[in-house]
């Protein structure tokens, strides 16, 4: 369903979906992609706030089904991005209008650029703290020469093709060496949870500060994070089904294994111990966090990625490769004098953009939605601005049902009553 009759359209390629014989991503490349998204340091940090706030059983329960559902919202738009085969910024047009969608688009790379600077950053921190476990060396030049490294090592990516990097590297060797990581820490934190008595681990109460429905709206916080990404990936799908259950697949085990592991993590340690320090104390910790850190590149790479379809959709003059080495430059010259800190609130505040945002995308476009060709497409827009409200609101007012569930409830509830309405008019047109 590409958007020829619009000029913009004719002269980019950002617009054409992408033909069949270009489509060789099976089930197993979308679920080595999307499970190795999934691994991240951020996630085990989350999962070990969870555990101590709900207590391990309802902590595994939220785990649970914050993974399985936000990533089903993931496979959702991945599905659409499949059938459609095409990228997220035309999927925004098609349910935005063609001009107004610019505006998400532009914030998307404005984040995207943020959570590759962040990736970058968690790369820098990670591998100073190991050279300083290693060799003793806490030189303040350190993080300035790590961030470069990573930073080259992303821009050097960006030149190579996506598809290759995914089908290549992701699946046959970054993958199964990360999964042999999350096998040796489960192992390594079972064992000292084991010396210290299952029993109690299993039944060890939360603090009380959260609900359990707040719970599983931040595990959701994870996979949303990645609804403006997924579909420039999904589109190279060979099949609907594979495409959906792949991704779906790949990031809710993903999910659910790293938040775990921070339970494990934050119930077998002491009161307030850092992440990064008690991975690096567990046996065999420092090459097992290393493989993760390493494996936080494919996070940058997927978000520079993506930034740079997202840049030659605004500007087709350049080409995805061009704009992904502009991109990873400017990640890196970020990661240079970034705080690790300073960014995550930041990113958590443009996910209020993209939450229902993907509400009203997946309400217009499922079930071969019909896409709009008109420049600003008024209904959908507003209740997009519902559901950044809400998103805000909600929390203030009841703040056990978190702020992502709320906002993508009105804005799939509402999307959905508009293109119900307006399905006759459109019909007679
Ligand atoms: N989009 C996006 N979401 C994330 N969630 C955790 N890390 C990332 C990232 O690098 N990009």
């Amino acid at each position: 369903m590409a958007l020829t009759n619009n000029p913009v359209a004719a002269s980019n390629t950002a617009f054409i979906a992408i033909p069949a014989a270009e489509r060789v991503f099976s089930f197993r490349d979308h679920a080595a992609l999307w499970f190795s998204l999934g691994v991240g340091l951020l996630v085990m940090q989350i999962g070990a706030f969870l555990g101590t706030a709900l207590g391990t059983q309802t902590a595994l329960f939220a785990i649970i089904a914050g993974s399985l559902l936000g990533a089903a919202l993931l496979g959702w738009v991945a599905y659409i991005g499949f059938q459609r085969g095409l990228s997220s910024p035309i999927l925004m047009c098609q349910t935005l209008g063609t001009s107004f969608a610019k505006l998400p688009v532009i914030l998307n790379i404005i984040q995207l650029i943020g959570w590759s600077a962040f990736e970058l950053v968690v790369m820098r921190d990670g591998t100073t703290a190991l050279i300083k476990g290693t060799t003793g060396i806490d030189a303040a030049w350190i993080p300035y020469i790590t961030a470069i490294f990573w930073g080259l090592l992303l821009v050097a990516l960006a030149t190579g093709s996506m598809i290759g990097l995914v089908r290549r590297f992701v699946g046959r060797y970054g993958l199964p060496l990360v999964i042999l990581s999350l096998i040796w820490l489960t192992y390594q934190f079972f064992l000292k949870a084991q010396a210290q008595g299952l029993d109690a681990i299993w039944n060890r109460a939360g603090d009380g500060s959260m609900s359990t429905l707040a719970g599983i709206d931040l595990v959701m916080a994870m996979p949303v994070s990645w609804l403006p990404l997924v579909a420039d990936f999904a589109r190279y799908g060979k099949a609907g089904a594979s495409t959906f259950r792949g991704t779906w697949l790949g990031f809710a085990i993903a999910n659910i294994w790293c938040h775990a592991l921070g339970v494990l993590i934050v119930s077998t340690s002491n009161p307030g111990a850092d992440l990064m320090t008690t991975l690096l104390l567990a046996q065999g910790g420092l090459i097992a966090l290393g493989l993760i850190l390493i494996d936080e590149m494919d996070n940058a790479y997927g978000d520079v990625y993506s930034g740079s379809v997202s840049l030659n959709f605004l500007n087709g003059k350049f080409t995805i490769r061009f704009w992904g080495i502009a991109l990873a430059l400017v990640a890196t010259g970020c990661a240079l004098i970034l705080p690790m800190h300073g960014l995550e609130p930041f990113l958590l505040t443009l996910s209020s953009v993209f939450v229902p945002l993907f509400g009203v995308v997946i309400s217009q476009l499922a079930k071969q939605g019909r896409a709009t060709d008109k420049a600003v497409n008024i209904v959908p827009v507003a209740i997009w601005l519902i559901g950044i409200t809400a998103f805000h609101i909600c929390p203030m007012l009841w703040p056990q049902v978190g702020s992502a569930l709320p906002s993508l409830a009105i804005t799939l509830l509402l999307g959905t009553m508009y293109r119900i309405t307006r399905a006759p008019a459109v019909q007679s047109a």
